[in-house]
């Protein structure tokens, strides 16, 4: 295992050009949390420190010390409600310049789904590191990655049936592709085995040797792997309780009358001692290190922040910015559409089952409804029957396309976040690929359901009438996934589901009121309600295209047929007033209202404005005022 590890050591990551120094200080950092009618939970204690380029950082601590909530904070993945001085190079860290030059792989191992690894690497390589970087530069480096990781091997399997080890090692190489100045790992060590404990934690310091700041929350590392790390910050209960090299924690602690046993692993005696094992030693290493304002270095304890204390170095990071951009081309928005939108694609086909499933359920539900209107299109005693055709198309076409979306967006959601956040994309890229790439199957599909019950009731063959039926019909199902978009863009999975169908009701109940006579005496307000409708607009487009100008046959079987002129019958049910191309161009706006509101929706949840910040505060607040108090 040693040999392993000195060979990886060896192989030094040759592809990695050096990164200019970041440093990064933070002082008197609190963060709180609401706790319902109980007040407030104070997960981060006012506490300091300072994490160096070129060394390779653990945050150590005991479960729930608030390991995960300081790396957050400095990623500035959840920054909003922190308070506290962040700086970076000695200057006040801007968040978005910062967010340029960091990478934050995160705990959970949200991969892309239905991609070999491969693959996987490819796109990220294709996304981060532009057209500057040849193909054969790309496999170079992408090779070089996957063998220091061990996930060669695996290459050609898809990252869904990998194991949780691989999977998390696989989202340590996506985020490595371009070689970030400063990374952040949320316990890259779990699930991994001793090797590849070992193995990571080598190539991590490899990276920070580089120039590059690495830090990393781990769990109980082992006494080999607590050594290979540069500098050490321990926190427990929200307080720092030291900081400085690893091993150097058995003096600092016997200083304080706390020995450790020989033979003992550091990493777990401080752990215990953090967990009250050995008496309540947590004030005095708190008051010891000063709450991180100290450093533990050669025996003694230094203060970090003296007024004049130099920085470390005096790169800004504009500078740094401007280093690494002169080295990389990023990619054009166009560039980031295209292949995202062969991925979103290459997914698409890959989900068989769930392809084939749509199919399966278009097809039955042709037959189900094409059966149940059969010969309705030109029977002159069923022209009620084929109105109320027209509306179970309307609800077909709202149904259909909106739930998928409401099922599978939030979880979308996941690796959006993840790789926008790390700056694999941008947003208008991203979401542009997600228009484009249900198109085509959603059109396909549509138009199968159409083309059978469109045969099955036989509606008029004339040209005019079947494109606008089937125009009117896939714009309808376009603007019902905009909404399935708009409300999984806000809410979860379990809200979406039920806020989804519930907020259709009004748009049916506002399509189908007021047909017939009594329409004059409808109220303005309700009229107005119907008119914000999108399905009384594709509803009446409907009737109107097909209907109008149509006079029907009655059959001999027939004594009487009420409604053969059917012009007569659009003016019974109220709707001779309706203009076709007034419902086309509502429905299109519809359609770029809710593709645009949902596009803002997203983007506020990705990256929220002040006011949507003010919003959701004031969300929490009266969520955590209802709640019951725990
Ligand atoms: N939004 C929140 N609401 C309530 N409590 C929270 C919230 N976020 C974090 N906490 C609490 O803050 C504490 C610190 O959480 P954090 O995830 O930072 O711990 P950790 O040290 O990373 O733990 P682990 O090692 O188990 O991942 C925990 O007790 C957690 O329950």
């Amino acid at each position: 295992m040693v040999d392993n590890v000195e060979e990886i050591r060896k192989n030094n990551v040759l592809h990695l050009p050096q990164r200019p120094a970041v440093d990064i200080e933070f002082l008197d950092l609190t963060f709180t949390v609401p706790q319902g009618r109980k007040g407030s939970k104070l997960i981060l204690r006012s506490i300091s420190g300072k994490f160096r380029s070129g060394q390779l950082t653990a945050i150590l601590g005991p479960s729930g010390s608030g390991k995960s909530t300081l790396l957050n904070i400095l990623a500035g993945y959840k920054s909003t409600e922190a308070t506290g001085t962040i700086l970076i190079n000695g200057e006040h860290r801007n968040l978005k310049e910062f967010r340029n030059i960091s990478r934050y792989i995160m705990q959970e191992d949200v991969i892309q789904p239905l991609l070999s690894i491969d693959e996987a690497m490819m796109i990220a390589a294709n996304l981060k590191l532009g057209k500057n970087v040849t193909v054969c530069d790309k496999l170079e480096i992408i090779s070089d990655t996957l063998d220091l990781l061990r996930l060669t091997p695996a290459r050609n399997t898809l990252t869904n049936k990998l194991s949780g080890g691989e999977k998390k090692r696989l989202s340590i190489a996506l985020e490595l592709l371009n070689n970030p100045p400063v990374i952040f790992l949320d316990e890259p060590t779990t699930g991994l085995d001793d090797l590849s404990c070992s193995q990571c934690v080598s190539l991590l310091k490899q990276l920070a040797k580089g120039g590059r700041t690495v830090i990393c929350s781990v769990h109980t590392p082992s006494a080999k792997l607590f050594s290979l790390f540069d500098a050490v910050y321990v926190i427990s209960s929200g307080q720092c309780t030291y900081q400085g090299y690893g091993p150097d924690i058995v003096p600092y602690l016997s200083n304080m009358d706390i020995t450790c046993p020989t033979h003992y692993n550091p990493a777990d005696f401080v752990m215990e001692v953090c967990a009250g094992e050995y008496g309540d030693c947590q004030d005095k290493m708190v008051s010891a290190i000063d709450n991180g304002r100290n450093i533990y270095r050669n025996n003694q304890l230094t203060s970090l922040f003296e007024s004049n204390s130099p920085t470390g170095n005096d790169q800004n990071v504009i500078h740094v910015m401007e280093c690494i951009s002169n080295k990389e081309h990023k990619n054009t928005s166009w560039d980031q559409f295209k292949i995202l939108l062969i991925r979103m694609w290459v997914q698409m086909w890959r989900n068989k089952s769930y392809l084939l499933l749509k199919v399966v359920l278009h097809i039955a539900l042709g037959l189900l409804i094409g059966n149940m209107y059969i010969g309705i299109g030109e029977d002159g005693s069923k022209t009620i029957f084929n109105f109320g055709f027209y509306f179970n198309c309307i609800i077909y076409f709202m149904y259909i396309p909106m739930m998928p979306v409401l099922l599978s967006f939030p979880l979308e959601i996941q690796y959006l976040k993840r790789e926008h956040f790390n700056k694999w994309y941008n947003l208008n890229s991203y979401f542009c690929a997600l228009t484009v790439s249900t198109l085509p199957v959603q059109i396909v599909l549509g138009s199968l359901y159409i083309t059978m019950v469109y045969i099955f009731s036989y509606q008029p063959l004339e040209f005019g009438r079947i494109a606008a039926f089937f125009g009117i019909c896939i714009l309808t199902s376009i603007i019902s996934e905009s909404f399935g978009l708009l409300i999984s863009s806000t809410l979860n999975l379990i809200n979406g589901m039920f806020v989804g169908p519930v907020m259709m009701v009004p748009f049916i109940i506002f399509c189908a009121y007021g047909f017939g006579e009594g329409y004059a005496s409808i109220p303005i307000l309700i009229k107005i309600l119907m008119r914000c409708s999108y399905l009384r607009y594709s509803f009446e487009a409907l009737v109107l295209v097909m209907l109008r100008g149509r006079k029907l046959e009655c059959p001999e079987t027939e004594e009487f047929c009420m409604f053969t002129n059917l012009d007569e019958f659009i003016e019974i049910m109220a709707m001779n007033n309706g203009i076709l191309w007034v419902d086309i161009v509502a429905l299109v706006l519809f359609l770029i209202v809710v593709r645009s509101a949902s596009y803002y929706l997203l983007r506020q949840r990705l990256m929220p404005n002040k006011t949507f910040m003010a919003l959701q505060y004031i969300g929490r607040f009266i969520k955590t005022q209802m709640s019951e108090g725990r």
